[in-house]
């Protein structure tokens, strides 16, 4: 798939943005607060979910006229548009035909790498679960219905604990729709450890591979199994009934990463490192989807790398048959790309931002 245009309205800092897009890749420079990693959100929201900085849609208009915001879009053959009116939620639309959210999965898959998530090895569980469901999407854009099934599932389950009721029936047949989709949650989620591993081996790359594993959050279950999960909530019912919470299950899995020749979890390697770490599943993320073509969005990643993984990491991603979108304080950041990438300074004028190409 390709993105052959984005164009912006009342998006942020930005009025009005009106971008061409070929396969090179795009660099975005300028002083901080300028607009760059707007330009990034904003493409991030071509894919169902809430985008890069995960806010709510009214957070997205520009502040002052109230009108909303707007999004369009050429990828491929199709015009996407997506936006939201104010206090209202997001709306899709796909040659003029409103669309659910999911159905951006479908027509482009967009991977992200932003500061925020420097801290992914080190921080809560919940983190790297989230940050795995999104490569899984990815991959496979119906999880997104299975863990909406699970997650319907689970808050039912959780209104009985509350309430108290002891009704083993509702309870049988709500566990029995968790087992189904958890199993099938924890299933797609192997499928893309196992996509990232597979894309990772024998990948000439700069940056570190690594032993990648889902890690059940509680217990020893087999979370891929439907009859294990189904087995495990009917005998936790009353320890979950006592929290008010259904306590394990595929919504507490987590992801374990370790590399290096001593093995080394991830957590506690440098900052450098967890970096290095971060950016080698996103490039394996992107060659394991080299047949769709994925949009790639690195913020702020060349600023923290030293010169020669930069160097690196440029030769990667012009050869990789992927669209990539960068940011950077500097066009010196840049320079390495030479005429591969194509520079645009983004400035400030008073609240709004400003676009300008390079020759
Ligand atoms: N809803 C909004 N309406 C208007 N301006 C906004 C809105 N949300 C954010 N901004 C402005 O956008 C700017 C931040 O833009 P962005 O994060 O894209 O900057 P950046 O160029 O990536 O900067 P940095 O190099 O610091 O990361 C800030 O000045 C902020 O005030």
């Amino acid at each position: 798939m390709t993105l052959h245009s984005l164009s912006l309205a009342q998006f942020r800092s930005w009025a009005k943005l009106d971008l061409h897009i070929d396969t090179r890749p795009m660099a975005f420079h300028g002083p901080n607060g300028a607009g760059k990693t707007n330009i990034l959100e904003a493409i991030s929201m071509l894919s169902p979910g809430r985008g890069l900085r995960g806010v709510q849609p009214a957070d997205q208009a520009r502040q002052g006229p109230d009108a909303g915001w707007r999004i369009r879009a050429r990828i491929d053959e199709s015009d996407v548009e997506t936006g939201a009116r104010p206090n209202a939620s997001r709306e899709v639309s796909i040659d003029g035909k409103a669309a659910p959210q999911i159905a951006l999965g479908r027509l482009m898959r967009v991977i992200w790498l932003t500061p925020t998530m420097d801290r992914l090895w080190s921080d809560a569980p919940e983190v790297r679960r989230r940050f795995l469901d999104r490569i899984t999407l990815s991959f496979l854009p119906a999880h997104a219905e299975e863990t909406l099934t699970y997650d319907k599932a689970m808050r039912e389950r959780n209104r009985l604990l509350r309430d108290q009721i002891a009704d083993a029936g509702w309870y049988r047949a709500i566990e029995a729709q968790m087992a189904q989709s958890g199993a099938e949650i924890t299933r797609n989620r192997q499928a893309a450890i196992a996509a990232l591993i597979t894309a990772q081996d024998g990948a000439a790359t700069a940056f570190p591979a690594a032993t990648l594993t889902l890690l059940a959050g509680e217990g020893h279950a087999d979370d891929a199994d439907p009859v294990s999960i189904a087995e495990r909530l009917a005998a936790m019912r009353g320890r979950d009934m006592a929290a008010g919470r259904s306590l394990s299950g595929p919504h507490r899995a987590d992801l374990g990463a370790h590399w290096g020749p001593q093995d080394m979890p991830a957590a506690l390697s440098s900052t450098g490192e967890q970096k290095a770490l971060l950016l080698s599943l996103i490039l394996a993320n992107a060659r394991a989807l080299q047949d769709e073509s994925p949009v790639l969005l690195l913020d702020e990643v060349a600023a923290h790398l030293d010169a020669d993984r930069r160097a690196a990491l440029y030769d990667e991603i012009t050869a990789l048959p992927a669209q990539s979108f960068l940011t950077g304080t500097g066009a010196e950041l840049f320079t390495d790309f030479g005429p591969r990438a194509r520079l645009i300074e983004i400035t400030r004028d008073g609240p709004g931002s400003i676009a300008t190409e390079r020759d």
